[in-house]
Formats: structure tokens, C-alpha cells, sequence
């Protein structure tokens, strides 16, 4: 079997991961159609190119079922559980940084840090008979993160795009969300806690610890890594 590189098929990570990839003398390629996901790598013999949704990319390194793969810190974190036993980090790329944020209105001129929410969270819950409502896609580390910053009275309402118009749309109170300029944040008046980021993301090269590699398997991927790392 050939060893298996899982890259984005689409979205904000697939050219630059491309690019990335050339710079370093591997080249990724798309068969002609767009819409066929199918590819070929060169400069490495023995390895196929997988074409998947950065979101499914966590998943297929854990099965076992690609052996390297590009997707972004934030996707690792959130959808693997303990992640470090199932992958492991190889090189963090450079590019797609983005950080994960909790945001309130900026008409909430009392609330600028974790601890300030605690308090607002607590009087939300008494005044309005239920709790304060976050808007998320990023279930897991947010409840790690407001689990150790104290705060218990809120519960996550999942939305998976355009987060930050819930809080407008009256179906949060507050958003958590990946920001890299801030815009979208702004627009919807929405601002930032200051004791954050939840996690800092950015485009990662990530290797499976879950499959044993036949010899072929495992020459591919040292050649692989020696010229991603430039050893070679
Ligand atoms: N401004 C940004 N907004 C959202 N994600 C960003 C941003 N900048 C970088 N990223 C990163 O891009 C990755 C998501 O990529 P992309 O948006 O292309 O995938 P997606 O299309 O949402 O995923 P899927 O294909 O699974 O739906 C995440 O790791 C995220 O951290
Ligand atoms: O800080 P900014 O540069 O404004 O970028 C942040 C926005 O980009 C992402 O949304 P995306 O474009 O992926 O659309 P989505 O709302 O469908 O997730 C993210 O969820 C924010 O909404």
C-alpha cells in the first residue's frame, strides 16, 4: 500500500497548502476537473493524495486511514479527544492562523474578562430563568476553557456558520468563534474578552499514531519528511 497524505479539498487551506508543499519540492496536484477528488503527489514515490474537508481530516488521521495530514490546530483540539495519543504534531505550516475568541456585545460595558462573564452569567440566569447562551461550533474547548476559568452557568447553543449574527438574531447571547482580523467580530458589534484566546490556531502538518506501516510505507515517509524539513 502507498502512504496516505490527507490535504483540504477546498476552503481557505487548500492552496496555500499546495503552495507549501511545492516550495519544499513536493508537488500536489488536482486532476483536471475541480470537482473530481482525485490527485496525484510527485517528487516522493509512494504516496497517494487524499482530498477531504479540513474537518474531516482529524478523524481519518485517528482511523488510521491517512498517514499524514493538513489541517488547522483548532480542528485537532476540538475533534480529537486527548489528542496527542492519537496524533502527532510535524510541522506547524505558517499559514490560516486564526485565533479562537470568546466575544460579547460591546454594549456590555461591565464584561471585559472570564471573571466578569462568571458574575454576568450568574445574574443572567436569575433574572431570565435560563442560561446565558454561547453560540459555538467548538463545544469541547470551550467548555474546557470556561470550566477552568470558573464559569458554570451558561450552555452552548451549536452553530455551525455565521456565529457571530446569532447574538443579533437574539438566539445567544454570546459567541466563541475563530477570528483572524477581526472584522466579522466588529460588524456584528461584538468584542473580545481579554483573558483569552481559548487556542491559537494556524495550518499544521499532523502524522497518525494509530497505523502500523508496512516498509514501503515507512521509506515513503522518512523520504517525505526529510524534504518537507529540508534535510535532504
Ligand atoms: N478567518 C478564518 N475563519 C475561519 N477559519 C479560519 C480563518 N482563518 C483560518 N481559519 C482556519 O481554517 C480552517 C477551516 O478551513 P475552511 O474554512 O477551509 O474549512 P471548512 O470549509 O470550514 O471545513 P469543512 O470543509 O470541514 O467545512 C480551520 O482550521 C480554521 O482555524
Ligand atoms: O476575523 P475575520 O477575518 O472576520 O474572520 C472570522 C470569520 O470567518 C469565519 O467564518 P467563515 O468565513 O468560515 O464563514 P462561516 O460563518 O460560514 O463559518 C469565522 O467563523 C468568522 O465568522
Amino acid at each position: 500500500m502507498s502512504l496516505k497524505l490527507g490535504v483540504p479539498s477546498k476552503g481557505r487551506l487548500m492552496e496555500k497548502t499546495f503552495k507549501w508543499f511545492e516550495k519544499r519540492g513536493v508537488t500536489l496536484s488536482r486532476s483536471a476537473s475541480d470537482r473530481e477528488y482525485a490527485g496525484r503527489v510527485d517528487g516522493v514515490d509512494g504516496v497517494d493524495l487524499v482530498l477531504l474537508s479540513a474537518g474531516e481530516i482529524p478523524r481519518e488521521l485517528a482511523a488510521g486511514r491517512i498517514h499524514l495530514g493538513v489541517t488547522g490546530t483548532d480542528l485537532v483540539h476540538e475533534k480529537l479527544p486527548r489528542w496527542e495519543q492519537q496524533v502527532e504534531q510535524v510541522e506547524p505550516m505558517g499559514f490560516g492562523q486564526a485565533d479562537l475568541i470568546l466575544a460579547v456585545p460591546q454594549s456590555w460595558v461591565d464584561v471585559d474578562t472570564v471573571d466578569d462573564l462568571d458574575a454576568v452569567a450568574s445574574a443572567f440566569r436569575a433574572r431570565h430563568g435560563h442560561r446565558l447562551r454561547i453560540a459555538t461550533k467548538y463545544h469541547r474547548l470551550v467548555r474546557e476553557f470556561l470550566t477552568d476559568g470558573g464559569v458554570a452557568d451558561y450552555q452552548l447553543v451549536d452553530s455551525q456558520g455565521a456565529t457571530e449574527g446569532t447574538v443579533k438574531n437574539e438566539t445567544a447571547e454570546m459567541v466563541a468563534d475563530i477570528t483572524s482580523t477581526g472584522e466579522t467580530l466588529r460588524a456584528n458589534h461584538l468584542k473580545i474578552l481579554s483573558d483569552g484566546p481559548v487556542l491559537k490556531s494556524q495550518a499544521t502538518l499532523w502524522r497518525s499514531r494509530s497505523v502500523v506501516m508496512t516498509d514501503k510505507e515507512k521509506a515513503a515517509l522518512k523520504q517525505m519528511l526529510a524534504l518537507l524539513r529540508g534535510e535532504s
